[in-house]
């Protein structure tokens, strides 16, 4: 069994009255991709910040590459990484000045040979020399991740790696960070981006209002959901309600004019439920087979006031098609 690079557990943090976590755990072997997910507002950040020795908790413990976060500091602080939502770029210098300095300032040997592989790993040799305030937000988010990498951390902590990116440049990162772990380096992945977890993570954590509602891999937590439907478009509320009648069991959205209807997306259920429109002469504009994706498992599991009638409205759907 692969080693852990982060143990948590207990992990407890209010500010003044207001609980933002609540009993915190969770364990992310050596060399594989963690990803933390959440709401807005469900602790998040303040995880990362207790985990990366930025704040301390009030209760639980937290052991980063091997090493307690409260009384072996400099340890955890020396084996990771941590690149930020606001890039640590120092828009003054030029990218390859930048680079340059985090050597520097971590006394790696040989720190120019590093500096120009680090900015042709990251396709970033023609703008070396300018100054990193010209660059693009792909670019300066590129630089800050090269520049974490200087000194080899062990554990990288990645704070929503690719907002703002072009899916190109989204791509180039997924890249490199798979990279990486095939290097045997452990990335903790913070994002917004359900498919980039669903792309990247060996493990999912699911954090809601303080607590972890879900751990698993993407396809274990895509699992817990309620399954496969179909869902019709119509085009107006008469057909709606039509196929309503005829298609008992569906959840239908007014606004829409969907149905969503439970099926196991084989060809002869489907079938079934087409012809059985067909047989009442209702014509469905749209059709599709919906299979869960980790949007499902994001909006089934954390809470929906946070997030608006769309968020209640997808829930009180999947808590229709359940089984
Ligand atoms: N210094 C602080 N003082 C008081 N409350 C805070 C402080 N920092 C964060 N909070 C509150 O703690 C809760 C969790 O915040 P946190 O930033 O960890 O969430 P998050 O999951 O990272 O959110 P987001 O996705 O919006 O970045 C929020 O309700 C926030 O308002």
């Amino acid at each position: 069994m692969r080693s852990s690079a982060i143990a948590v557990s207990g992990l407890r943090k209010a500010y003044g009255d207001k609980v933002v976590l609540d009993g915190v755990g969770f364990d992310v072997a050596a060399g594989s991709i963690f990803s933390l997910l959440g709401p807005n507002g469900a602790g998040k950040t303040t995880t990362v910040n207790i985990l990366t020795t930025l704040m301390k908790a009030d209760a639980g413990t937290v052991r980063v590459a091997g090493h307690d976060v409260v009384t072996e500091t400099k340890q955890v602080r020396a084996a990771i990484g941590v690149t930020g939502q606001f890039a640590a770029v120092d828009e003054l210098l030029s990218g390859r000045e930048n680079l340059r300095l985090v050597a520097d300032l971590k006394r790696v040997r040989g720190a120019g040979r590093l500096v120009d592989r680090l900015l042709e790993r990251f396709d970033l040799v023609e703008s070396a020399d300018k100054m990193a305030g010209t660059y693009s937000g792909g670019m300066r988010r590129k630089l800050d991740l090269a520049m974490t990498l200087v000194g080899n951390p062990q554990v990288i902590f990645l704070d929503e790696p690719t907002t703002g990116l072009d899916p190109r440049s989204r791509r180039t990162m997924w890249e490199i960070v798979r990279e990486l772990v095939a290097e045997g380096t452990t990335i903790f992945l913070t994002t917004q981006y359900l498919e980039e977890a669903d792309q990247l993570a060996d493990r999912i954590a699911v954090l809601n209002q303080g607590r972890l509602v879900a751990q698993g891999t993407p396809e274990e937590l895509k699992r817990q959901i309620p399954g496969t439907h179909a869902r019709f478009r119509f085009a107006d509320v008469h057909d709606l309600d039509a196929a309503a009648r005829v298609l008992p069991g569906g959840t239908r959205d007014d606004e829409e004019l969907t149905l969503r209807v439970p099926n196991d997306g084989e060809s002869k259920s489907l079938l079934a439920l087409l012809s059985r429109l067909d047989e009442n002469a209702i014509n469905a504009k749209e059709f599709s087979v919906h299979t869960p994706d980790l949007d499902d498992v994001f909006l089934a599991l954390t809470d929906s006031t946070a997030g608006g009638t769309d968020t209640e409205n997808t829930i009180k759907e999947k808590e229709a098609v359940a089984p």
